[in-house]
């Protein structure tokens, strides 16, 4: 099926591995076909490859020899069809992304082999060795015989090999066509340089992926520094289906510094640490005895704001930055965003309770950032604690503490004493230093948003950690689609101050928007540059909703378009149906239903299952916390309840909050904000509910408890008492006409006048209703219990015979938990 010239090359290359194996003539002619495109669709890229290759490197005299005309290479890769220049390039620089898409060849073929070698039937191994690749002379006198015939082929334009023996043609069955689905393509804007690491920022790929891709592309050196130029970056933006548009203007960004990889020369920076552990450990305890020590170290009078994180200075000099923000959640809607802040995570575990479920888990967080751990054993000062077992339980959850002969060190402190705080401290510190943690002080100033609110007469601020250079009053900072012209500082006791350095946490004021939690800061030239950066980002960000949108609608279409198809074969078949029952071909009308094969109706079901949309208005005190509670919420989808947020900000809930969730439907949840009065009127009035919280975790089970009653309830039924029929009574009734009575024994529970029976007759059910009459002897009763013999009548029944079975039955509605 290959043709020879493809296999010459391939064989040539050094790539053996295609699927030798052939399949029996009468049933390749689709595959075959099928292989030919795929063959021809690479082709058409090593063309547009060879294109770009020939632009792109210089002709090398000395090496165009080793390339020229009719040498193995150009004539291997004219078979193919490709448009070979005579006056070639390097011989290196060439033959790599020639290999490269001989690989993908290769790849697409043994992919293609292996989705239909079930389908067609093969060959025997044994006939492969035999099977002949006709020669050319072979081929045409093959042809001459076959239009002698009367048995010509279309001529073959494809120039792929036949097989040596000539064959009945079948006429060709019609190929269906994949529905056609406008490829999206994104474009991408590219500077006249830019280096590797900020090239995998402008085209949206993991750094692994790019470097692929650009020795794919022969270029060898790919280190996270190296300077490409715009031809270069659009090449490989080519090769990554990306439309590249190189507009210097377009593409101006901030990006953060390429740092060293030998960093010994610069500060020693102070470690950024976060608590973690689980609920009731000791963690807001401990953060604030640490907190009073800072206070205490600081000015007298100091007071502590919060601002998300706060620096304390030991007495040795050295200087800690913990991040006010503990728990998991917070740490990993920063790591989501792309903001790894945290150097240490300190882990609390409370010595009178072990180790818990979110001890684990925030195990697996601190595992997953691969951010070493020092374990806090806190509550040592209880009577019941017992720091042993609870050193023994991180054993086995795989911390290996130091007294165990492992290297995570651990600490036993209490929270409320303040007993080992010192120890604890120094023990960061000391990690710190073997992690040697250092920042360029100079340059341009680099950090991350930690939260940010709108405090009332001061406008919109932000806390941010600088991570490298210097945050100085006056200079300008991009943060997301924001930038700010530093208006005032102030440090975490509330101090004005005039610059900030990398590991010191500081609030910033003179925010144009409120900046996101976990977003980057990058410190601008001029007002200028920021104003255009934060241009670009929304523009960009615009194009890419504008193609999410675009793809949405795509998809949407052409699902519309196949269901569209699937009704018309269902009216098609049933008007069949209808025109061959007319014509007496077939007695009955089938079921419409039942023209819709199994596959279909299964998939009628599955869309029958009703999801519940429960929708939310998220307010928050800082863009931390809204962050997080949105990200919960989200994680709280379950295939029959979906969870929206339909709006979300920072500050107290406003009326502009009650009328969207009004519109909307939907419950605002208000997290650590207050609703005054005439809000809560106005939303009672407007049916919307308001639910605040400052707990997370309480807002989280409240939740599920709500999503649990949006459930459809479980109705079951359940027998409570079971009667055999032993013999039929006619007995007359008042207007003297008989009628039919069943006399029975109750074998199992009891038989009771109110409820529902059901008449069980060969283990199936025969009818179900009500009792007209229970009788014991003449005297109505209202239950018959076991071993009674009783009468019974049913209403509008009177089909029962000698060895019916019947319940008793009641149904029994449970409602539903929310369950993930
Ligand atoms: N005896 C004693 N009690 C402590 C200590 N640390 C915390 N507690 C108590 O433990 C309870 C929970 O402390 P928190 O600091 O709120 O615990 P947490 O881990 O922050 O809890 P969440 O914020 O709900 O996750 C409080 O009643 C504290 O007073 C300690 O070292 N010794």
């Amino acid at each position: 099926m290959f043709s020879t010239t493809l296999r010459t090359t391939l064989r040539d290359l050094s790539i053996s591995s295609l699927p030798r194996r052939q399949y029996a003539r009468d049933s390749c002619t689709r595959p075959a076909i099928a292989f030919c495109r795929t063959v021809k669709n690479t082709v058409g890229q090593y063309r547009s490859l060879h294109a770009t290759c020939y632009m792109r490197f210089r002709p090398l005299p000395q090496d165009a020899r080793s390339v020229g005309p009719g040498s193995k290479n150009t004539s291997s890769l004219s078979g193919l069809g490709a448009p070979v220049v005579e006056k070639e390039y390097s011989a290196r620089k060439f033959r790599e992304p020639a290999v490269a898409l001989l690989r993908k060849v290769d790849s697409q073929a043994k992919k293609w082999h292996s989705s239909n070698a079930g389908r067609f039937r093969e060959k025997p191994v044994d006939d492969l060795t035999n099977t002949k690749w006709a020669r050319p002379t072979e081929r045409r006198a093959n042809q001459a015989e076959n239009s002698r015939r009367g048995r010509d082929r279309p001529p073959n334009d494809r120039g792929f090999s036949k097989f040596q023996e000539a064959v009945p043609i079948q006429a060709p069955k019609p190929i269906k066509k994949p529905p056609v689905v406008a490829k999206v393509q994104r474009d991408v804007f590219i500077p006249e340089v830019v280096n590797v690491t900020n090239l995998t920022k402008i085209l949206g790929v993991r750094l692994e992926m790019l470097v692929r891709t650009m020795h794919r592309l022969g270029m060898e050196n790919a280190t996270h520094d190296h300077l490409l130029n715009s031809d270069e970056a659009s090449l490989i933006a080519m090769e990554l289906d990306l439309n590249p548009i190189v507009d210097s203007e377009a593409a101006i960004d901030l990006y953060p510094r390429i740092l060293p990889a030998d960093m010994s020369s610069f500060p020693l920076r102070p470690p950024v640490v976060t608590i973690m552990g689980h609920v009731d450990h000791g963690k807001t305890t401990l953060l604030d005895t640490l907190r009073k020590t800072a206070v205490a170290a600081g000015e007298a009078g100091g007071i502590t704001q919060h601002i998300g994180a706060f620096s304390v200075d030991l007495p040795s000099g050295k200087r800690i930055t913990f991040l006010d923000t503990p728990g998991h959640a917070a740490f990993s809607a920063m790591r989501s965003r792309g903001a790894n802040v945290t150097d240490i995570v300190v882990l609390v575990v409370a010595a009178d309770d072990g180790v818990m479920p979110q001890t684990i888990e925030a195990i697996k967080h601190a595992q997953a950032a691969n951010v070493p751990i020092v374990v806090a054993i806190n509550k040592c000062d209880k009577h019941d604690a017992d720091p042993r077992k609870a050193k023994e339980g991180l054993l086995q959850h795989g911390i290996q503490l130091e007294e165990f002969g492992g290297e995570t060190p651990a600490v036993e402190v209490s929270g409320i004493t303040g007993l080992g705080l010192p120890e604890l401290e120094e023990t960061v510190v000391t990690l710190a230093e073997v992690l040697e943690l250092r920042a360029d002080k100079g340059g341009a100033a680099e950090g991350v948003v930690i939260e940010s609110q709108v405090e009332k007469g001061r406008g919109t601020m932000a806390t941010v950690l600088v991570k490298q250079g210097t945050l100085t009053v006056g200079s300008y900072i991009v943060a997301g689609t924001t930038w700010c012209k530093i208006r005032s500082m102030t440090d975490d006791k509330g101090r004005p101050v005039k610059e900030a350095g990398p590991g010191a946490p500081v609030k910033v004021i003179g925010w144009k928007e409120m900046p996101n939690a976990g977003d980057e800061i990058l410190q601008a030239e001029d007002e200028a540059l920021a104003k255009t950066v934060v241009e670009n980002r929304i523009t960009k960000q615009q194009r890419e909703t504008q193609l999410r949108d675009l793809e949405v609608i795509n998809d949407k279409r052409r699902k519309d378009k196949e269901a569209g198809t699937m009704e018309r074969a269902v009216e098609k078949a049933q008007r069949k149906e209808l025109w061959m029952f007319h014509h007496g071909m077939i007695k009955d009308l089938p079921d419409a239903a039942n023209i819709i094969n199994e596959d279909d109706e299964g998939d009628t079901k599955k869309a029958k299952v009703e999801v519940k949309e429960f929708r939310a208005v998220v307010k928050g005190d800082v863009s931390g916390t809204v962050g997080t509670v949105v990200d919960c919420l989200n994680g709280l989808c379950t295939p029959e309840i979906k969870v929206k947020v339909v709006g979300s900000g920072v500050g107290n809930i406003t009326d502009g909050d009650v009328q969207l969730a009004a519109a909307c439907e939907a419950s605002i949840i208000g997290f650590n904000v207050k609703t005054d009065r005439k809000i809560q009127h106005d939303a009672s009035v407007a049916r919307v509910p308001i639910k605040s919280y400052d707990v997370i975790y309480k807002l989280l089970d409240d939740i599920k408890l709500t999503l649990g009653e949006m459930l459809p309830p479980i109705v079951t039924t359940q027998v409570n008492g079971e009667a055999t029929v032993l013999q039929i009574f006619q007995i007359n009734t008042q207007g003297r006409e008989t009628k039919a009575v069943a006399g029975c024994r109750v074998t199992n529970g009891s038989m009771t006048k109110i409820g529902r029976v059901r008449i069980i007759r060969d283990h199936k059910q025969i009818w179900e209703g009500e009792l007209e009459t229970l009788r014991q002897v003449k005297k109505d009763i209202m239950e018959a219990k076991k071993g009674l013999e009783c009468g019974m009548s049913f209403n509008d029944f009177y089909d029962f015979k000698e060895g019916d079975v019947i319940q008793s039955v009641v149904t029994v509605t449970t409602p539903r938990s929310y369950n993930t």
